[in-house]
């Protein structure tokens, strides 16, 4: 990984984010010096394979894609740096990121778009927001999440709250829907869901430190909890054998219906992270 990869937002007093171009993928958010952020033991930094662990961007297709790769381009392409790390009055630090369509995107999926990405980092909060814009001539459909990988002590105590009695789909289970029951979600298993149609904030139990952290989402009506555990994790090559227990992906995303953008038309969301008691 050189230097030039990785954009790092420092506010000092072991608060920091660093994002790799590659893919704008957030590869570390340390708050107080405790680091919130999942990166596999074994990720390939190569600027080709989708970085294992971070916050990778899946655009404009999440899942597998008769067009091109599981979860879109987005991830495995270099992103411009539109905004150097800028620090406002109160000592907010932000950037941003663009990526647009290519003559190598467009034979993929023809369609002319602009990403843009911008990063905030407060002192216990960190800020993402998403803006989807079409640049071309013709309406296109696309879906869309930030794919988080939380680090947490042990998956097996974390706790996710507001997620009762919504409908889900199973994608372990041949994509069988189901509604959940639990008033807070724990994960002993392979799981991997899609949770249609979530409140606008989650509470995440037993993170880093043993922290409760906050997901806030704007406009991202869905929540994905997902965890390969320990056969599946095995069988990655760019996940360690244990590391499943270790890290914990809920993300935010608008993919259970595709969104259908306008020319000239921009979608814009946005995913927050707090850190709570
Ligand atoms: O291996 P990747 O392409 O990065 O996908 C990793 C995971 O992403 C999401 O969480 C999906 O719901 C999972 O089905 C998928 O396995």
């Amino acid at each position: 990984m050189s230097a030039t990869d990785v954009v790092t937002l420092d506010r000092g007093n072991g608060t920091s984010c660093r994002i790799h171009r590659f893919g704008a993928t957030v590869i570390s958010w340390m708050c107080k010096n405790e680091e919130h952020i999942f990166v596999s033991s074994k990720a390939i930094f190569d600027n080709k394979k989708a970085i294992r662990g971070g916050i990778p961007i899946v655009f404009p297709n999440f899942g597998p894609w008769e067009c091109g790769p599981q979860h879109g381009f987005a991830r495995i392409r270099t992103w411009q740096l539109s905004q150097p790390p800028t620090k406002d009055s109160t000592g907010n630090i932000m950037a941003t990121f663009t990526l647009e369509d290519t003559e190598d995107t467009r034979k993929m999926w023809n369609h002319r778009f602009k990403l843009t990405y911008k990063m905030t980092l407060l002192e216990e909060t960190l800020q993402m927001e998403f803006t989807i814009e079409n640049t071309g001539t013709e309406e296109f459909a696309f879906t869309c999440l930030l794919h988080t990988y939380f680090r947490v002590p042990d998956v097996r105590t974390v706790t996710i709250s507001s997620l009762k009695g919504l409908t889900y789909t199973d994608k372990v289970k041949d994509d069988a829907k189901d509604v959940e029951q639990r008033d807070l979600v724990s994960i002993q298993e392979n799981v991997d869901r899609v949770y249609i149609d979530t409140p606008t904030e989650h509470a995440i139990g037993n993170t880093a430190g043993g922290k409760t952290l906050l997901l806030q989402k704007y406009n991202l009506p869905d929540t994905v909890v997902w965890n390969p555990w320990q056969e599946k994790a095995a069988a990655m090559a760019d996940l360690g054998d244990d590391d499943y227990v270790t890290m914990v992906c809920v993300e935010a995303g608008a993919v259970a219906t595709p969104h259908t953008l306008a020319p000239s038309h921009s979608f814009q969301a946005r995913q927050t992270f707090v850190v709570s008691a």
